[in-house]
């Protein structure tokens, strides 16, 4: 967690982390290892046949590749259950992956599986097959059907996003905004939707994508969100759009998000640094939030409030 007073210092220090969280390197670790030390296609834990990988993980067998190519990687996934000896097609999510020569797969934390492509360079992303993370457990529940997930990690130079969370008025926007003009060809924002109406001088698509709820939640359950929570009486969401448009161009990513929506990301993965901002005091937050003047006094108790909750869930240093 950060004070006030400190987070721009902290922020400004993160631009000179590289490879600074424990993820994004013990991956990067894995991919190396085994493919410079026991050898590309016959050290993980799947078994390789051609073009198609065979991962078990508890009483299912996902199978990976083995379309009409033999000799590339084709997105093509299947399940395979144990115990009633079924095959199930699930529904894919994500971008798929482009052709290769050559994959291998590894299960990893029996909630994803690793995609390590013949070839790669150290710049790559590393590509992911989510088969029981949050994302996908919630697409499930959601679709009552299969679901599975293609997702990027990063590694080499590739830069984690930033998450910013903490109480509504603490001052996130303001210090998004400040790193922003400091060092504009470095950070981009991941622009969120939100049901919530538009303030004075908000823009659609620069602050927020202002959205319905009815439009929004066909596009959760399209799979188009990375996370989403209902804040303060609306709905918010990162999509997994708004966090490409920034990285396809190069810059790091930060988002402005709430605790619960911490708490997806960290159970994702989006390999993101979290940053927890603290207000030097409730009442100072109270200070804040009504200099702002743009919540009505109903609105403000309510964020004030659920700010009491949020400050504990940020103190559980696992998040943050
Ligand atoms: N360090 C600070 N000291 C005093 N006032 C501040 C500070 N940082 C921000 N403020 C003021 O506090 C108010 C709330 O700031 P801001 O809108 O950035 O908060 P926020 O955390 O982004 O809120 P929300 O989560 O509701 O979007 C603004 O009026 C801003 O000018
Ligand atoms: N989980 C998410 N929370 C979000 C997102 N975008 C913003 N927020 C949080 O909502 C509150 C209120 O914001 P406001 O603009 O209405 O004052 C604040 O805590 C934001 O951090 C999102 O995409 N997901």
């Amino acid at each position: 967690m950060a004070s006030n007073t400190q987070d721009f210092a902290i922020m400004r220090r993160i631009l000179h982390w590289r490879h600074s969280c424990s993820m994004g390197e013990d991956t990067a670790f894995i991919v190396n290892d085994l493919q410079n030390q026991i050898g590309f296609e016959n050290g993980f834990s799947s078994k390789f046949k051609g073009c198609k990988t065979t991962t078990t993980i508890g009483d299912k067998t996902y199978v990976i590749g083995g379309g009409n190519d033999e000799s590339t990687l084709s997105v093509e996934v299947r399940i395979f259950y144990q115990a009633t000896g079924n095959w199930v097609t699930p529904i894919v999510l994500g971008s798929k992956p482009n052709a290769c020569k050559g994959f291998s797969a590894i299960s990893l934390n029996d909630d994803r599986i690793l995609i390590v492509k013949k070839g790669r360079t150290p710049d790559d992303c590393i590509l992911f097959l989510e088969v029981d993370t949050w994302f996908v457990r919630e697409q499930k529940k959601t679709r009552g059907t299969e679901v599975v997930a293609w997702s990027k990690g990063v590694m080499g130079d590739a830069e984690k996003p930033v998450v910013i969370s903490g109480p509504s008025g603490v001052g996130k926007g303001t210090l998004i905004s400040m790193l922003m003009k400091e060092f504009p060809y470095m950070f981009g924002f991941s622009v969120s939707h939100t049901t919530r109406a538009p303030r004075g001088m908000e823009k659609d698509g620069v602050h927020y994508h202002f959205t319905e709820q009815s439009i929004m939640d066909k596009e959760i359950k399209d799979g188009k969100f990375v996370e989403y929570a209902s804040v303060h009486g609306n709905l918010y969401g990162t999509s997994i759009e708004a966090v490409e448009v920034v990285t396809d161009a190069g810059k790091r990513c930060i988002l402005d998000i709430d605790v619960q929506g911490a708490r997806s990301v960290r159970a994702s993965s989006l390999e993101a640094i979290l940053i927890f901002i603290c207000p030097p005091s409730m009442k100072e937050l109270e200070t804040r939030l009504r200099s702002r003047g743009t919540e009505t006094e109903e609105q403000i108790l309510k964020r004030l409030r659920n700010a009491e909750v949020e400050m504990e869930q940020g103190k559980i240093i696992r998040h943050f």
